[in-house]
């Protein structure tokens, strides 16, 4: 397993700020969302702030497991589909949200799902975001993003020890 060279460590409140940015950006498209559909599990924390932000009440999720390390994706399973009265006429006026999107695999299969929806993510990575209609941050893609409710307080070895990132 090769890991990625770059970290990227996103608080609490950085990620609140990023997802109220993309409720902002989604905001001013002056759409009238009908509903969130969020894959999980990443992207129930952006849906939750999205959802209070544009007032939408309508939430379903989709829940995607896949399977990867640091380097690598392997296969993916659809574990809950998306409800027949969501995905009734492709998904006009619906918000698809997640996290983020790395190689846009699963942003890929869900918006085979519901073809007219709009695709949200905090964050992208270029192999990802021709994907994603709307997202806040870009980061490289040899950049691993570690999302708060990942992480806890550890030391950090000094850089000049040779830690990388
Ligand atoms: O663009 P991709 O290469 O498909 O990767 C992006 C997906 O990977 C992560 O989810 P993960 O499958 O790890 O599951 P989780 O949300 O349950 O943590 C992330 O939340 C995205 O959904
Ligand atoms: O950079 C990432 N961070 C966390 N989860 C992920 N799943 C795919 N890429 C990433
Ligand atoms: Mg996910």
């Amino acid at each position: 397993m090769s890991l990625p060279e770059k970290a990227f460590p996103v608080s609490w409140d950085q990620f609140h700020r990023d997802a109220r940015a993309l409720a902002w950006r989604l905001a001013d498209q002056g759409v009238e969302w009908k509903a969130i559909v969020c894959i999980t599990r990443g992207g129930l924390v952006p849906a939750a702030i999205i959802s209070r932000e544009l007032n939408i009440r309508m939430i379903e999720t989709v829940c995607v497991a896949s399977y990867h390390d640091y380097s690598s994706q392997g296969q993916m399973e659809v574990i809950k589909a998306i409800s027949e009265e969501i995905r009734a006429d492709g998904g006009e006026r619906v918000l698809i949200v997640d996290d983020l999107t790395d190689t846009g695999k699963t942003a890929a299969i869900v918006r085979a799902m519901l073809p007219k929806a709009h695709f949200a993510a905090v964050y992208a990575k270029p192999k990802g975001r021709p994907q994603v209609d709307t997202f806040v941050t870009e980061v490289s893609q040899d950049t691993w993003i570690y999302f708060p409710w990942d992480m806890g307080f550890t030391y950090q070895e000094p850089i000049a020890k040779g830690s990388r990132g």
